[in-house]
């Protein structure tokens, strides 16, 4: 039962005296004096309202030029801060890869995790904490296999020290994506990512490592960021240190978007700040499916190759599949390496994480694709940790999406019936 307070209870007991009593004093008074000052009532209250009107859009519009003055596009401040944050986590896990010891334990779900995932969650959540404190964080990581470990906390302290020492910030930039001055730090950062709920409100989803197999046998690997607002993705941020933008272009790239800002690139070693016309990128818009090349993910139990191979078969696709651990498949085909990227589910019962597709949903969408599950639906970003209305992701640039979804759909419906949610 709601309670009532004590003092919306005194409020009801005078509110018949004030009714009853008070008002039709007034309003007496009112009408004997009306002739004289209600002329004069009647042109103050309008011009208070005009006034203070013209009050509030003054200070509104000095503070939106101050703002747009210091961030001239909605989000810039975010962009910059991730793809900083991300490069500064590539300079670790890049050293963690060079050097010999890797930390690698396994984690409840057999799958692999690496100082490098640790070290690169508790960096990026620093620089999220320093400059969003109030925005809540999902990250892969948590920190209970090394409170459990000393030897492994302290590798991963070492490699973050080396990854700030290494990385040339100026004192501002530093103060802008914080530091981290001990192991009890390290591990309060990383345990940041524990948010729950991606509905509603600011919300961070972090993979410090997508990609972890790949990582470790040299192959493509990301680190993804993306920020949700009320559930949906407006910032996106790949940094993927494997990658290269092209032919002659050197190693290691960072991507990003901004909803309605288009996509971009940038070389990872790059002084992210001096690029004041960073590279569009965009998806080859093929006219038609057989010119496509596809992206796969290597491991055979993360997407149904089979049934990848069958469905572009059907699409008219000569060209072998193109096999890529990562969101680097999300970067590769954004960037024109590629059109069509499958992941189809091996098992129905897997939940797909939120943090391996925020960051490259958007850049692709930003470079003119498109990314539905394998019935055509809208992904839905809200469920939380995990997608809980959609299973099997397939992205394509638009002018090949209704071809491409019409063949997914019907063999999906073939393999796996019509997969019902039970959000
Ligand atoms: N069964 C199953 N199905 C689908 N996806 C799964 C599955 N198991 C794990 N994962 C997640 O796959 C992430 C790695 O994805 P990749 O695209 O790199 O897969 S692949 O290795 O290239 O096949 C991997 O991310 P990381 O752990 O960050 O590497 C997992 O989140
Ligand atoms: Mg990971």
């Amino acid at each position: 039962m709601p309670r009532i307070s004590p003092k919306r209870s005194t409020a009801i007991s005078i509110k018949p005296l004030l009714f009853f009593v008070v008002l039709p004093i007034l309003l007496g008074i009112l009408v004997t004096i009306a002739p004289s000052i209600s002329s004069r009532i009647y042109t103050f209250i309008p011009t208070l309202l005009c006034s203070s009107t013209r009050v509030t859009t003054l200070i509104c519009s000095r503070l939106s030029l101050r703002t747009m003055a210091t961030n001239s596009a909605p989000y810039a401040r975010e962009r910059r801060i991730a793809e900083l944050a991300v490069q500064r986590a590539a300079i670790l896990t890049r050293a963690v890869y060079t050097s010999k010891v890797k930390g690698t334990v396994t984690k409840e779900d057999k799958s692999p995790v690496t100082l490098a995932d640790f070290g690169a969650q508790s960096l990026v959540f620093a620089a999220l904490h320093a400059s969003f404190p109030n925005d809540n964080i999902i990250g892969e990581e948590d920190s209970s296999d090394l409170r459990s470990n000393p030897e492994l906390t302290s590798l991963v302290f070492t490699a973050i020290q080396d990854a700030l020492s290494s990385n040339e910030q100026g004192a501002a930039e530093s103060a802008e994506l914080g530091t981290i001055s001990n192991e009890q730090e390290m591990l309060e950062y990383i345990d940041k990512g524990d948010c729950k709920d991606s509905a509603t409100g600011r919300v961070w989803a972090l993979d410090p490592i997508d990609g972890t197999k790949g990582f470790l046998r040299g192959g493509q690997y990301a680190i993804a960021l993306g920020l949700l607002v009320d559930g949906e993705v407006k910032v996106g941020v790949l940094g993927c240190p494997n990658l290269s933008a092209g032919e002659g272009e050197g190693e290691g790239v960072i991507l990003s978007a901004v909803r309605g800002q288009g996509a971009i690139v940038k070389p990872m070693s790059a002084d992210l700040d001096s690029i004041s016309e960073p590279q569009q990128i965009s998806m080859n818009q093929i006219s038609s499916t057989s010119e496509a090349s596809f992206c796969e993910g290597v491991e055979a139990g993360h997407s149904a190759q089979d049934l990848q191979a069958k469905i572009a078969q059907a699409l008219g696709i000569t060209a072998p599949s193109v096999r890529m651990d990562s969101q680097a498949k999300y970067a590769a085909i954004s960037m024109g390496q590629g059109e069509i990227y499958l992941r189809l589910p091996t098992k129905l019962t897997y939940e797909e994480k939120i943090w391996d597709h925020a960051a490259g949903s958007i850049i692709v969408e930003e470079a003119g694709g498109e990314l539905v599950d394998m019935y055509g639906d809208a992904i839905d970003f809200s469920t939380g940790r995990t997608f809980k209305r959609n299973k099997g992701f397939i992205a394509m640039p638009k002018s090949i999406a209704e071809d491409v979804k019409k063949v997914v759909r019907e063999f999906a419906v073939e393999t796996y019936g019509r997969w019902k949610s039970s959000l």
